[in-house]
């Protein structure tokens, strides 16, 4: 049985065993900071590298970064990625703005480097891929369903990384099961007001002061409905998944998208 990593004890090295030297990218952001913080509490983990916009990516190999974790920006991540393979680095990657053509090219980045792994993870929160799990179990026997989700005004892409996985999830779920589209009658709407299509799924993004990161499917059926929500109160709830990815990754090479497999979800 996998036990979820914050009912883990922190490892900590027996004597003289080696620790993992990890860098972070986007290192003075809201995610960064945390990062920072929870490799600089961890006794098995050493901070070597802490980069930022501006900063010489270089800075990473020369500190012996074995490790990167990347809470960047989409117009980033793939430069950050690329420059990690070519130098042998693993790469935890958080940041969002991932489709199919992305995956593909940081595949064929690897082919020539089999020993290098990439993780690449919408959401470390063990409660939102949770809640991704159930929405997907549930959606079969539900006509219709919609995804909410809510963040922190100053969030860039909407909807979010883990909404548009949640709705693929939930869409390949309903397919699987030979579901034919939600019942809407809608014809006539404002721009945007039944919310993004992702793969026919309605995706609605609420940024609102206060917020931090917050999730919830809604389904439907006759005289009933289901919500399932998750919320993110602190950014700390992210760091066990994160965590969890740089002790794993040496051990995962290749490309591996979510983190549900080291769970065993
Ligand atoms: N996978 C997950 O569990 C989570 C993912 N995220 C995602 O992480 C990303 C970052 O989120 P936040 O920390 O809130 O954003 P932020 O804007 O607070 O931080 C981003 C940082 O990256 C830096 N940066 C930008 N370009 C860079 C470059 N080329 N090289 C190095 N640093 C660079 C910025 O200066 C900034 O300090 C977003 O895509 C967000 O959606 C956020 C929370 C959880
Ligand atoms: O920007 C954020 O804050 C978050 N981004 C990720 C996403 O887009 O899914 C994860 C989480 O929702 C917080």
């Amino acid at each position: 049985m996998t036990t979820a990593p914050d009912q883990q004890p922190d490892p900590t090295p027996p004597g003289d065993a080696p620790v993992l030297n990890v860098g972070v990218l986007g290192a003075r952001g809201r995610m960064g900071t945390e990062v920072v913080k929870a490799v600089n509490d961890a006794q098995d983990l050493e901070l070597v590298a802490m980069v930022d916009e501006g900063d010489w990516l270089f800075g990473l190999a020369d500190a012996g970064t074995q490790v990167v974790v990347d809470f960047t920006r989409p117009d980033a991540v793939m430069d950050n990625i690329r420059f990690c393979i070519d130098n042998n680095i693993h790469c935890v990657v958080g940041t969002t703005g991932f489709d199919e053509d992305r995956l593909a090219t940081i595949a064929e980045w690897l082919a020539p480097k089999p020993e290098v792994g990439v993780i690449i993870a919408p959401n470390f929160g063990i409660g939102a891929l949770l809640l991704m799990k159930f929405a997907q179990d549930a959606a079969r026997f539900f006509p219709s369903v919609e995804v909410v989700e809510l963040h922190h005004p100053n969030k860039v892409d909407a909807p979010s990384g883990t909404a548009v996985r949640t709705a693929r999830l939930i869409a390949a779920a309903r397919r699987d099961a030979g579901m034919p589209p939600a019942p809407d009658a809608t014809t006539d709407a404002l721009p945007g007001a039944r919310g993004a299509d992702v793969d026919g799924v309605p995706v609605h993004a609420v940024r609102l002061t206060g917020l931090v990161a917050h999730q919830e499917v809604l389904m439907g059926a006759e005289g009933e409905t289901l919500t399932l929500r998750h919320d993110s109160y602190d950014r700390a709830s992210f760091m066990p998944g994160v965590l969890l990815a740089v002790r794993e990754i040496g051990r995962r090479p290749g490309l591996t998208v979510g983190i549900e497999g080291l769970l065993g979800l």
